[in-house]
Formats: structure tokens, sequence, C-alpha cells
């Protein structure tokens, strides 16, 4: 009875896979015959393509060695033979970033990562229509206006975390300990974005054990393993490997983890109805068209948001202070700007800190923490301008791309992309080119901002910090994390300070940095440090009790 049955069933599943692998040849090969005059490496293996190379090379080297030999514009091939270009013409990421973006909508391995992680939230979301109705319900509540009002949450979870660091040195017999950057700079992360987003205290910065910190932490350092690289290498083409193994589970768990917290969150919110509360939470409750959201929505919505702020601003706190305390002299030199003003407005925090506006956009610059901004070209009826004809029966639609300088090979101003290409702008390659940069380029030089006395107004055409992204889909936590990243260092307890009023405490006032390990860079969620040679994201640095 049951064997016919599954005789079926397997011819049914044998018919289907070789329609599916069928349809990926066909299209692969269109792809590579529509790309053929676009420069780029000779495959290093036929099953992996570059993905083995980019997985253990150090995060965006081999772009900027690409780019160094073939252009703007590079061809190269992922996994099972799948094509991508990676683009640093300008003309062109400001076309698939800004007018064009929603013909650019991320890859499918891409959503589906944010969706097992997060949720469909907004990171999730394509189509103009539903993406912009996302937008709508978030922009409001973390724009300028809303971040001002968060100021004194800033503050006060910064004066806990010095205190914390005091405790420690206080209990420890010298004013010197290595203090590990990247465990604090996480939960100090967690705990503002808790606090001014929903209202709601994770407490992670008490160092207690916490689940959230540690699901979060568990994803962030499984990234040495096999398993990684195959996930990262085969998610473009079967997004379903998410879903696999010892990984999959640490997604579904960090999942699971935010969404019981989003939830609680929520109903707390809910039952509270307070009018004068104006977290991102509360707007986002007030708002009419959250009416038309269910609760998974909403949740995937503060998922989403928790995420996004956590992982960015955790990197980016440790990079500065990594950056801070290899350059002493500029320590230094920040210490005395900060002590001029000991009491900054929010205003003031904007304009009044050169150095440190200066010292954040150059940590920004060299290490931004999405390091690859990818999208994969997508074609309605209503935006294709090509059609091209594969193998003489297959009909590929295609996107035309404008370039700001002529393709080589072609000497045409535009690039000519199939449905279905992968594109990556590597932000690494944007944020060092020595064309625009200078040949310091490579080098932590705040000063660059700061040409004329002016700031960056006076800078040549071209320097534009990528780190947030660009156009519609551009980070809509940039005024929060700017802001929450320069409290983060630049308060001092002032003798007039009580906790609510939070007049300022800074790190650089409490304490002095140095680093005395080999740090590199390593590609988890976002680009993460970690001492030479260990696995898990570190940053000892040694801190001194000023
Ligand atoms: C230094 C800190 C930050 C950096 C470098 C950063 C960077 C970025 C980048 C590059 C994107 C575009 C991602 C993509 O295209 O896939 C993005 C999007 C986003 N960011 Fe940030 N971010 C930071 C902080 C924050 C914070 C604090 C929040 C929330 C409070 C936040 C919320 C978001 C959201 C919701 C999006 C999605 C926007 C959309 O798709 O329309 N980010 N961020």
């Amino acid at each position: 009875m049951l064997a016919p049955l599954i005789q079926k069933l397997s011819l049914v599943w044998i018919g289907f896979t070789t329609v599916l692998l069928a349809h990926y040849i066909v299209h692969t090969l269109g792809t590579h015959r529509t790309l053929r005059k676009i420069p780029g490496p000779a495959v290093s293996t036929l099953l992996w393509g570059e993905e083995w190379d980019l997985f253990h090379s150090k995060p965006g080297s081999l772009y900027v060695n690409w780019h160094g030999r073939f252009g703007r514009v590079v061809s190269f091939t992922g996994a099972f033979g799948h094509q991508i270009l990676s683009i640093t013409d300008p003309r062109a990421i400001h076309f698939i970033l800004g007018e064009g973006a929603y013909q650019f909508p991320k890859p499918a391995g891409v959503r589906a990562w944010f969706k097992a992680t997060l949720g469909e939230g907004i990171l999730w979301v394509e189509g103009k229509v539903e993406h912009e109705f996302q937008r709508r319900l978030l922009v409001p509540a973390l724009n300028q206006t809303s971040v001002r009002g968060l100021t004194s949450i800033f503050l006060e979870t910064s004066l806990y975390m010095a205190d914390q660091w005091t405790k420690l040195l206080e209990n420890h017999e010298t004013d010197q300990l290595e203090i590990e950057i990247t465990y604090w700079a996480g939960r100090f992360a967690l705990d503002t974005i808790g606090r001014a987003a929903f209202g709601h205290d994770f407490n992670c910065l008490s160092g207690d054990p916490h689940e959230l910190a540690e699901a979060l932490d568990g994803l962030t350092n499984n990234e040495h393993r096999p398993s990684s690289f195959y996930m990262r290498a085969l998610f473009w083409i079967f997004p379903s490997i998410l879903f696999i193994g010892k990984k999959g589970q640490m997604i579904r768990e960090v999942k699971r983890r935010l969404g019981s917290e989003a939830k609680r969150m929520w109903s707390d919110t809910k039952t509270l109805q307070d009018s004068g509360n104006q977290t991102l939470m509360a707007n986002m409750l007030r708002c009419d068209d959250s009416s038309q959201m269910t609760e998974e929505e909403v949740v995937s919505q503060m998922r989403t948001v928790i995420s996004a702020g956590y992982e960015t601003v955790s990197a980016i706190v440790a990079w500065m202070l990594f950056e801070i305390s290899i350059h002493p002299k500029f320590q230094e030199q920040l210490r005395l700007e900060i002590a001029s003003i000991p009491e900054p407005t929010f205003d003031q925090l904007n304009t009044k800190f050169p150095l440190l506006d200066a010292a954040l956009k150059e940590t920004l610059r060299l290490h931004p923490a999405i390091l690859e901004n990818h999208h994969e070209v997508f074609v309605s009826p209503s935006t294709s301008n090509d059609k091209h004809f594969y193998l003489s029966t297959q009909a590929a639609q295609t996107i035309t791309v404008p370039l700001s300088e002529p393709l080589a090979e072609t000497g045409e101003m535009r690039l000519v992309v199939p449905a279905g290409t992968l594109i990556s702008i590597p932000v690494n390659v944007l944020q060092t080119d020595k064309e625009i940069w200078g040949d310091d380029a490579d080098e932590f030089q705040p000063s660059r901002w700061l040409e004329g006395g002016k700031g960056v107004a006076t800078l040549p055409k071209g320097r534009e910090l990528f780190a947030f992204s660009a156009g519609p889909r551009s980070c809509i936590g940039k005024s929060f994390a700017m802001a929450e990243i320069k409290v983060g260092f630049s308060h001092k307890i002032h003798a007039k300070l009580t906790v609510m009023q939070a007049l300022m405490i800074t790190l650089l006032q409490r304490f002095s940095f140095q680093c005395k390990h080999e740090i590199e860079p390593f590609q988890s969620f976002v680009i993460r440090p970690r001492v030479k040679g260990e696995n898990a994201s570190s940053l000892p640095l040694l801190v001194t009790r000023l």
C-alpha cells in the first residue's frame, strides 16, 4: 500500500527538484552571459566560488583588493556559481540606495535571516507601500526631536555603567584593571535601547547573568564554527539552511527571547496607557496606523529595534574605545574638550564637541558595523527597461544602472544587470577610498573632519559616510545612536548632579584606556573586535581610574 505512494511522492520530489535545478542553471548561465564583460577575480573553487576566501580573510579586505585591481564595478562568484556584483561607483550607489531603492530589495537569504531572528519587521519588509507604512510607525519616535527627550536616559545609563566600573576598580588593589569592553558595551546598548525605546529596564548592567544578553552573545560568538561558513555561503541560494542544526536552534532561541521580552513590554505599555509616555512603543501604540497591526507585527517591530540598536551601538562603542585607547594623545585632547563644557545640552552634543564628533565619525568610517550592503535586482513589469533573450528561449529582464564613469570593458556609462543578480556595496571600500579620503585613508585621523576648523561642510565632495546607509532604507536610529554613543563617553559627574537631572557622566573623565592586545575585526551579525586568534568577541582594555 505504502510503497507505491512513496514511489509517487519520490517522483514528484525528483521532478520538482529537477525543475528548480534547471531553472537555477539557466538563470545562472544567463546572468554570467550578461555580466561576462564585467571584470573580477578568477573563480577560486567551483563549489564555493569566493565564499571560502571571503569567510576566512579579514572582513572587507578582499573587496579592497578586487576594487583596487578591477575598478568600481567587480563581478565575482558565490557558492554554486551564482553571480555577485560589487559596486563602488558613486552614481550607481545613489541610484541603488536612492531613486531605485525599491527595485533593489534585500536578497531572499538576507530577508530569511531577518525573518528567522526578528520576524516580519521593518528590516524584513519589502515593497514601497509596505515599507513606508512600517517606517511611518517608527520614524517619529526616533527623530531628533524625540531623541532630545531621551537624553536623560542616556545619561543615567552611562552613569550607571561608569559606577559599576568604579566598583570593580575599588575591589581591586590597584587603580588599574583590564575590563572586557565588549561585555559592557553590549549591556550598555541593551539597557539604553530598552529604557529609551520601550521604557523597560533590561537591567543587564547589574552584571548578573542575563538570558537575553547571553542568547545574543551566543549567536555573536558562534561565527568561527564550520557550520557558520556553510550557512553564510549557502543562505543566498538555500535560505532554509537558517533553520538547520545548532545555529538554527540559536537563531530560534534569540527570536523567542526577544519575542517574550517584547510581548511583556507591549502589554505593560497598553495597561499603563500613560499619555506622557514618549517612548517609541508608546508612540507606536498612539499612532493611528498601529490599530492595523497584529500583535505579532508589533512584536516583530520591537525585536527589530532592539536588535538593530543593540548590535550596531555595542560594536561602535567598542571600536571607538579601542581607537581612543591606541591614540593616547588624542584621548587627552578629547578629555580636555569634554572638560570645557561640563553640562552639555542635547544641541551642544551635536555642535559643541567638534573633536568628539570627529572621533565618532572617524570610528564609523573605519569600522562600519554593517560592512556590506546587500541587494538583489528585482524587476517588476513597470520597472523593467530592457528585455534580453537567453539561450534562445529564456526571456529575462534587466535593469539599467547609471554610472559616473564609463566601464573600461564596454565604454558605456551604464550597467545592465539581470533580475536576480546579487549586488554588494562594500562600505569599507567607499569609506577608505584613497582618491576621496587621501593617502592616510586607512588611519584613524579625526582631524580630517575638522579641515578649516569648520567641520564636514568644508570637506571635498564625495566624503560621505555610508555607515548608516542612505536613501529611503537608511538607518532610522541615526540621531538616537549619535547622541547615545557620545553621551556614553562624554559626561562627568558634576557636583550639582542629581540622577534625574542627569548631569553628565563620562567614561573619559573618570577613566583612561590602554590596549595591550593585538585586536582584529571579525564578521558576526556586525563587524566586532576580538583579540587576534581568539574565537569570541573580545576587547580587554586596561582601564585606569583618574
Ligand atoms: C552606530 C549605530 C548604528 C549604525 C551604524 C546603524 C546602521 C544601519 C544601517 C547600515 C542600516 C541599513 C541596513 C540595511 O539596509 O539592511 C540601518 C537600518 C536600520 N537601523 Fe540602524 N544603525 C545604528 C543604530 C541604530 C539604532 C540605535 C536603532 C534603533 C533605535 C536603529 C534602527 C534601525 C532600523 C529600524 C533600520 C531599518 C530601516 C529601514 O529598513 O527602513 N539603528 N542601520
